[in-house]
């Protein structure tokens, strides 16, 4: 039987993401939230005509002057009266811009004589900032959007201090294995550190989750069944290692036995082949392979789209670079390839360079690498210089 396709699997995930929550936060605590409503301004910005830079507000018909100063205005600090001929108005960046004038004049383009001022430069710009050339009352920032702290910012000027925002996913990260210990800790023989879980709940919070890392599993059915317990209430259940077929991959048999119902548990990918997804009573669940490279790499390409789907955004695949081939490879295998890369820069534009060694416990090397090259089951060699697909990996 064939093996289902990275799409088709991704699909599948995607479907267990359940409607998003909606919670209603502060903006200080938003950065990252996906919105789930409309913000709408309450606010239209800027809301007077204003200055842009410090000189003199008049009219343009009394220029060059001398214009005879009668008053001024900084921010925060209005000049009430109406510009009349002849008259120009002392003008601070950010005050309102006074009735009457249709212009500010820079300094330095000027030349005072106590009370009265000359335009000696050029006039070119009006220097007057209308109202509402930022934004107008009402206008969104528009649900689904994940919140940049830019956002944050825009958000504070529209005067909106609380948003609705998906609620954060809540993710238990389940390791497991005889063999590791946490870091600091000194391993036994045959022992090493518990590294997937420390990635794997930093991705599902760099995707907008709250991860929380179980404590580690034993290679017995009872210790697993204890981590299920523990990761009830979870809306994602991310399980790592005890995937593949050997005797002690027991994941799939407990959550079998807990009554998971599976959606698939291989699929024509490298690295990742023994991944597995499903659902678990209210928890969707992902299992992935053990080996550091394949779970970080189905972390970014299944959990965090799951993560983000279950957020309401709708763009939730890892997004896709395009770029040049920098070394020869060979044809591919029966798998869709993510081989770990390097990215640069020529005159062709981006140049992806994947790394000679494609060791998929290699944990350095995917350190190291800046994107994934993706290379579909069955690709004919490709020479340098062709055209490739990447996805990039954040730092
Ligand atoms: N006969 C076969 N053997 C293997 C196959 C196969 O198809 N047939 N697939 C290989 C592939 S591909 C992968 S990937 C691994 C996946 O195995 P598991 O998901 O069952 O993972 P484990 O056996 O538990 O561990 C594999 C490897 O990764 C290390 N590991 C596990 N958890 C962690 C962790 N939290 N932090 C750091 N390292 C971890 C573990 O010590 C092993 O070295 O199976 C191949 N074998
Ligand atoms: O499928 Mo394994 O994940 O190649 O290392």
């Amino acid at each position: 039987m064939s093996l289902l396709s990275v799409d088709q699997a991704l699909q599948m995930v995607l479907g267990l993401a359940h409607p998003p929550r909606a919670e209603d936060v502060d903006i200080h605590d938003a950065l990252g939230r996906v919105l789930m409503r409309d913000a709408l301004s309450t606010l239209t910005q800027p809301p007077f005509d204003a200055a842009a830079m410090d000189g003199y507000a008049l009219r343009s018909a009394d220029l060059p002057g001398p214009l005879r100063i009668v008053g001024e205005a900084a921010a925060g600090r209005p000049w009430p009266g109406t510009l009349g001929p002849g008259e120009a108005l002392r003008i601070f960046t950010g005050a309102p811009v006074p009735a009457g004038a249709d212009r500010v004049v820079m300094q330095e383009d000027t030349a005072r004589d106590g009370n009265s001022v000359t335009v000696t430069g050029k006039v070119g710009r009006t220097h007057i900032r209308p109202r509402g050339n930022d934004f107008a009352e009402g206008e969104a920032v528009p649900a689904g959007r994940k919140l940049s702290a830019v956002d944050l910012a825009l958000l504070a000027a529209m005067n909106v201090p609380r948003v609705t925002v998906a609620r954060a996913p809540r993710v238990a990260v389940l390791a497991g294995g005889d063999e590791l210990v946490r870091p600091g800790e000194v391993p036994g023989p045959g022992q090493i550190i518990s590294s997937n879980d420390i990635a794997v709940a930093a991705l599902a919070r760099a995707a907008g989750a709250e991860a929380h890392i179980l404590p580690l599993a034993r290679d017995s059915e009872e210790s697993l069944r204890a981590a299920f317990d523990e990761a009830r209430g979870a809306d994602l259940v991310v399980t790592i290692g005890g995937a593949s077929v050997g005797d002690h991959d027991l994941i799939g048999r407990v959550a079998a036995g807990l009554g998971m119902d599976r959606a698939f548990h291989r699929i024509a990918m490298r690295p990742g082949k023994p991944l597995m997804a499903g659902r678990l009573g209210d928890s969707a669940i992902l299992g992935l392979p053990g080996n550091p490279v394949s779970a970080i790499v189905t972390a970014v390409l299944f959990m965090q789209p799951l993560i983000r789907r279950m957020q309401g955004q709708a763009e939730a695949a890892a997004p896709l670079g395009h770029g040049i081939l920098g070394r020869s490879l060979p044809p591919e295998g029966d798998r869709q390839h993510y081989l770990r890369a390097r990215l640069g820069e020529d005159e062709r534009g981006t140049v992806v360079e994947p790394f000679e060694d494609q060791d998929s416990a290699r944990l350095k090397l995917m350190a190291e690498a800046d994107a994934l090259l993706v290379r579909p089951a069955g690709d004919p060699a490709r020479e340098i210089g062709s055209r490739v697909c990447y996805i990039p990996l954040s730092r």
